[in-house]
């Protein structure tokens, strides 16, 4: 057995060595949405997860440099939208470098409570308002409190583990 041994202190740890050691997190993935006067945008996320259920709470990770930022900043709502099995390519369009007309083309959309776009054949769906930002390094992790909720039964999961995407089969109802 090999074991990767790192040094104790975190200012010794390189960002590189840092982004490998967090590809063997497997994590869900996500399109986050948002519309509003700061106009409408899009991208995929792993960063996300559950912060506390009273009241209902996720947090996004979002890139200060990525192109939608201004617009999530101005919106103060968006809508975590969870990937199921077969949104990779959905997921790879959602992930940069594409204009956002080419991205919302590509998928349907509605709408719920906040007006950010809830992606049809999601697994979940979170409409969220944003409650609180806090700035770490290069991202602001932004709270989100959840206004209104979809969950789709008929789909299997989607996971984002060694830098690929892996299908979760739901288990056979007996
Ligand atoms: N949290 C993030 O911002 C985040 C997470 C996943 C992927 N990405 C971006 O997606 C692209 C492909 O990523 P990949 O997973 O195939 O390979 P990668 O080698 O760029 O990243 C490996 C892992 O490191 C972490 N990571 C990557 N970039 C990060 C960042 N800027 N801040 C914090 N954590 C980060 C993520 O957990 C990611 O899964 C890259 O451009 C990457 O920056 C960003
Ligand atoms: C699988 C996967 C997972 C993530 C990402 C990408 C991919 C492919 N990206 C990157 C993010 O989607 C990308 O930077 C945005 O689309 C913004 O790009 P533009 O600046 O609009 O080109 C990303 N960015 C971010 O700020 N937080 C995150 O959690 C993630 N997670």
């Amino acid at each position: 057995m090999s074991l990767h041994t790192l040094p104790l202190a975190a200012s010794g740890v390189e960002k590189q060595e840092f982004r490998n050691a967090m590809s063997r997190l497997g994590a869900a993935v996500n399109i986050i949405t948002t519309d509003g006067p700061g106009g409408r945008a899009g991208f995929t996320a792993s960063a996300v997860c559950s912060v506390t259920d009273s009241p209902p709470t996720l947090l996004v990770c979002l890139n200060r440099s990525a192109s939608v930022h201004p617009a999530f900043t101005e919106n103060q709502a968006l809508c975590v939208n969870t990937l199921a099995a077969g949104h990779e390519s959905l997921s790879n369009l959602f992930g940069g470098k594409t204009t956002m007309a080419e991205r919302f083309i590509a998928a349907e959309w509605s709408t719920l409570v906040t007006g950010s776009p809830i992606l049809a054949g999601a697994v979940a769906s979170f409409d969220c308002k944003v409650t609180q930002v806090v700035s770490v390094g290069t991202h602001d992790i932004l709270f989100c409190e959840a206004q209104a909720l979809v969950c789709n039964d008929d789909t299997h999961g989607l996971i984002y583990f060694d830098r690929g995407y892996h299908h979760l089969m739901r288990q056979e109802a007996s």
